[in-house]
């Protein structure tokens, strides 16, 4: 059986990953996402396992030491990382699987999985990024200003992807990446 593919959904914190994200599971119900492990503190309405696994830091280096996790990445003074079975399993079992990660831990995904397809979701503008993470409502002051600067230093490794997605409007942005999703289900050399 042919291998499923692996799609990494990255780019700056506020830009609408999780939006996007959420419509495209909405319209592609079959699309298989990882779960990340995080020592992140849950928001409201965030559920352990759906959401997140949320893990104390003595869990999470723990998990890190066992070499649980495909890759992981301390963003904004908390641990990240996509646990490594799940993601071998749905790829053997010759599914796609997506995963919604910040751009150092993607870029530790490349050089594992160099055959892995890497989407890079960009605001139409910075000023538009800020009001977007600050219209979440989840942010203090501080985060918001820590997660633009660390934003300017993301948009700069975009060369490293293959794909570029302007989150303009959820549904433009989720249908320029069904499209990729189609067009590299067509490759001849996949
Ligand atoms: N490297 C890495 N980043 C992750 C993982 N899971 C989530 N992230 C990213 O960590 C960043 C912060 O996530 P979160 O605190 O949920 O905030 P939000 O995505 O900005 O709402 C986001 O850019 C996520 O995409 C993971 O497993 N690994
Ligand atoms: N295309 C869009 N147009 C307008 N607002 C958007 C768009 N995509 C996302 N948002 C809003 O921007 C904020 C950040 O989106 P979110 O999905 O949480 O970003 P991320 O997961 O990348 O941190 C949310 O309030 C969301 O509703």
């Amino acid at each position: 059986m042919a291998k499923g593919l692996l799609f990494v959904i990255s780019g700056p914190s506020g830009v609408g990953k999780g939006t996007v994200g959420n419509a495209l599971r909405e319209k592609l119900p079959e699309i298989t996402y990882s779960v990340s492990a995080t020592t992140r503190a849950p928001r409201a309405g965030e559920q352990d396992g759906v959401n997140y696994f949320f893990k104390t830091r003595e869990e999470f280096l723990g998990m890190i030491e066992r070499d649980e996790m495909l890759e992981y990445a301390e963003y904004v003074g908390n641990f990240y990382g996509t646990p490594r079975d799940f993601v071998d399993q749905t790829l053997a079992q010759g599914k796609d699987i997506f995963l919604e990660i910040e751009v150092q831990g993607a870029l530790k995904v490349k050089e594992k999985f160099p055959e892995g397809i890497f989407i890079f979701l960009l605001p139409p503008s910075l000023d538009e990024l800020k009001d977007r993470i600050r219209g979440r409502g989840t942010e203090t002051q501080a985060t918001i200003d820590h997660r633009m600067s660390v934003a300017v230093d993301e948009m700069n490794l975009l060369r490293h992807y293959d794909y570029a997605v302007v989150n303009d409007e959820i549904d433009f942005a989720c249908k320029r990446i069904e499209s990729i999703i189609i067009a590299e289900h067509c490759k001849v050399h996949p």
